[in-house]
């Protein structure tokens, strides 16, 4: 589906003064392309930001996001040359969307995720061939090609705590008109950062930083950050296997009667589609027939039931586990969680409070396709119980977890990957930037109030002490 934030700007009317101060602004502005190769499709996003402030004061903003048509490169292994095809529509739409005197310079990203990852697992010389396809594909164009790479699990959660921080301001925060930069940070400051949650369809992510997490205690989950001056050492572990997508294999096929889809849900599935990844590999059945018929039994209880048995909540070597032994220290601080999060928060929601008419008017105005809408309550109830009985949240920590969808700017790790690729985040804070014009009116202004008070505050004093001594000098 068309992503509901995709950004059109407005037509630009070209007249002569348009063209001057278009091309002023242009030359103005500076540009960054990132695709997010996910599991389940791929999608291009372009930043922008103001080219004066490339010292890293300059608020980087998304300009557009373009959804590649059709599925995520991993699914391209017996015809790779597609996974490179695939982008070209889009890649097409960035050339428009960049002034082209900035294309040469503009820098162009390609990140990988939980589906290439599976495939590096499973026949990592098709993920090569993968990888081969789209790059030529990428060197095609006139951006400053960067490299297409898989990024480990801790990076895609790392990246995706720095931008739900830096969408959140908690990086920096400008006070008095940008005359100083103080960084919060913990105890620093008292106030925190902000954790991020990403649920994808192959992996998904928990980061942030707890006062009680120093990296010495299972240290693969540390990632380090000197971020503006601050040192950040981020607790954050990716799942592989338990994006929603793969989840629904792990707990699908043990139910061919599936508790988790509503009753009269009828799908016919194909034995080898299910079995096809390496999330379910020991779980393949002597194959009966080529394919089954999955039926909804639309029972939340069962539900959760299989869902649970997915997650290994007892094993844990460490002081304590989130869950299939892995170490997580205390949850700290407000959550932000982007993506399907979002998209499950928003039906339940419409799904509790609207009626038949008013889903099925929502329905067709979000084009909610069916294949997601047979899905939700499966998302919905695995998101639960990965939340309560996986990261161990309450109802009280759960409840504040923000939904980061920007409108300027959709979450995800793409923002905080290429802010750190082009340094747009300085390790140390930069200094205060000059004083711009307003703030040194404002400046000079408050001062000259402050004069004016003293001032009168002077000869208030001086009168009042006259009429004090003026009887006596009369006397004398
Ligand atoms: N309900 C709903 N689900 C969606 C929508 N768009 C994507 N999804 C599903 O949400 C899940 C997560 O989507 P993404 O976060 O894009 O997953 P991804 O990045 O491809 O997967 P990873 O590589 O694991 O990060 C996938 O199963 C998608 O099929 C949508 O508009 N509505
Ligand atoms: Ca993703």
């Amino acid at each position: 589906p068309k992503h509901p934030y995709s950004h059109r700007l407005p037509p630009v009317i070209v007249t002569p003064e348009s063209l001057t101060s278009l091309s002023l602004v242009t030359c103005l502005t500076k540009y960054g392309i990132v695709l997010d190769a996910g599991s389940s499709h791929t999608s291009l996003y372009i930043y922008q930001w103001p080219a004066e402030k490339d010292n890293n004061t300059g608020r980087v903003e998304q300009k557009h996001h373009c959804q590649v048509a059709g599925k995520g490169i991993s699914s391209y292994t017996a015809t790779p040359y597609k996974a490179g095809e695939s982008l070209i529509s889009c890649l097409k739409e960035a050339k428009e969307n960049i002034p082209q005197k900035m294309h040469p310079e503009t820098p162009l990203y390609l990140g990988a995720t939980a589906g290439m990852r599976l495939l590096k697992l499973e026949n990592s010389s098709a993920s090569d061939e993968v990888f081969k396809a789209v790059e030529k594909t990428l060197r095609g164009f006139p951006f400053s090609y960067q490299g297409a790479r898989l990024l480990a699990g801790q990076e895609e959660g790392a990246f995706g705590w720095v931008t739900v921080n830096y969408l959140d301001d908690r990086l920096t925060q400008v006070s008095m008109g940008g005359f100083k930069y103080t960084s919060v940070h913990g105890n620093e400051s008292g106030l925190e950062t902000t954790g991020a949650l990403d649920l994808g369809g192959a992996s998904t992510q928990i980061s942030f930083v707890s006062d009680e997490y120093n990296g010495s205690e299972s240290p693969d989950n540390a990632v380090s950050f000197r971020l503006y001056g601050y040192d950040y050492t981020l607790y954050t572990h990716s799942f592989l296997c338990y994006g929603k997508d793969q989840a629904l294999r792990l707990s699908g096929p043990t139910a061919i009667m599936d508790p988790c889809f509503h009753k009269g849900y009828n799908e016919t599935k194909h034995y080898a589609a299910v079995y096809d990844s390496p999330c379910v590999s020991d779980q393949k059945p002597q194959i009966v027939s080529e394919t089954f018929i999955h039926l909804g039994g639309g029972n939340f209880t069962q539900c959760q039931e299989v869902i649970k048995s997915v997650f290994n909540f007892t094993s844990c070597r460490y002081s304590r586990c989130s869950f299939n032994g892995i170490f997580q220290p205390p949850l700290q601080g407000q959550f932000g969680t982007f993506v399907l999060f979002i998209y499950t928060q928003r039906f339940l929601i419409i799904s509790i409070h609207f009626s038949p008419s008013q889903r099925l008017q929502i329905k067709k105005e979000h084009d909610i396709p069916l294949k997601y809408l047979a899905e939700y309550c499966f998302s919905g109830t695995y998101i639960l119980t990965l939340m309560m009985e996986g990261y161990n949240f309450t109802s009280e920590t759960y409840s504040s977890i923000k939904y980061i969808q920007k409108v300027s700017c959709d979450a995800g790790w793409t923002l905080g990957y290429m802010l750190n690729l082009t340094n747009m985040i300085p390790a140390e804070a930069p200094d205060s930037p000059p004083l711009t014009y307003t703030s040194y009116v404002s400046v000079v202004t408050v001062m000259a109030i402050l004069l004016f008070v003293i001032f009168i505050l002077i000869l208030y004093s001086l009168c009042a002490l006259l009429i004090q001594i003026m009887p006596i000098l009369g006397n004398i």
